[in-house]
């Protein structure tokens, strides 16, 4: 009789309307592809030590399973992947043993290239994640330092909160760009701090749609010129003599 297959668990750890993928670097078949951190279940573990085991060694972060999803992959005749919804309780994940990774909201799921296997999860995460998202709340600041003390209230008080930059429909590039935390914090609790901090809660965001993923701003192609009496002419070195 065959050996039942062995479990490999993974991680789809989520936060603020957002699942985190890691970029695999081995084996080479894998080497550059998304996954959900985690690995195989040794013996006399529960799938779910196995995973925060895992997360501890691969992230360096203390998480905990929250649940399963209803999916089972099948990778090979003796391996099949289950994927567990994982909360963050300390620490910020920074790979060890992948090289990337990434924070993807539920319409941001197919812009990475997923072990094949990990795309039959996909449709289960792209709906918790718009579930989720129905529930969180956009404050806004102005100011980067007051938006980083509502994220550390926030966290500090033990809701999810993630920081991210806007940027406002026709705006200038050299307009400052307003900060948006993102938080499942009852709307309570995120209108006192706006309050405290200088900001709004966005009441209009689509939250029903997740955050996307913070995107670098673009660099100018070219340097901006002012336009001066003296533009035409050459510029001459900085404080040099004419
Ligand atoms: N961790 C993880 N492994 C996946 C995913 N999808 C997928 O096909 N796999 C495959 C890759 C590997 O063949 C296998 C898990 O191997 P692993 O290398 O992560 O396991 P491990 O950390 O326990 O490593 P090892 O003891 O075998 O060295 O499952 C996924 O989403 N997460």
């Amino acid at each position: 009789m065959d050996a039942a297959p062995r479990l490999v668990v993974g991680a789809a750890i989520v936060r603020a309307g957002r699942v985190l993928a890691a970029r695999r670097t081995s084996p080479s078949r894998h080497a550059g592809r998304w996954e959900f951190p985690g690995g195989k279940v040794e013996p006399g573990e529960t799938p779910a030590a196995a995973l925060e085991r895992e997360l501890a060694e691969e992230l360096g972060v203390e998480a905990e399973v929250t649940g399963w999803l209803a999916s089972t992959a099948t990778i090979a005749d003796d391996l099949v992947l289950r994927v567990a919804t994982v909360r963050l309780v300390d620490g910020e994940p920074v790979p060890t043993e992948h090289d990337a990774v990434t924070w993807l909201g539920g319409d941001d799921l197919d812009d990475v290239d997923w072990i094949d296997a990990d795309r039959v999860f996909l449709p289960e995460i792209a709906h918790l994640l718009a579930t989720l998202g129905a529930t969180l709340r956009r404050a806004v600041l102005f100011d980067e330092d007051d938006a980083r003390a509502v994220l550390a209230r926030l966290r500090n008080d033990g809701y999810d909160a993630v920081l991210e930059r806007e940027r406002l429909a026709g705006e200038d590039d050299e307009e400052d760009h307003p900060w948006a935390v993102i938080t499942d914090a009852p709307a309570v609790a995120v209108e006192l701090l706006v309050d405290a901090y200088d900001g709004w809660l966005d009441e209009d965001s689509p939250q029903t749609r997740p955050p996307a993923p913070a995107a670098p701003l673009p660099l100018p192609a070219a340097p901006k010129r002012i336009k001066r009496p003296d533009a035409g002419r050459p510029p001459g070195p900085v404080g040099g003599a004419d």
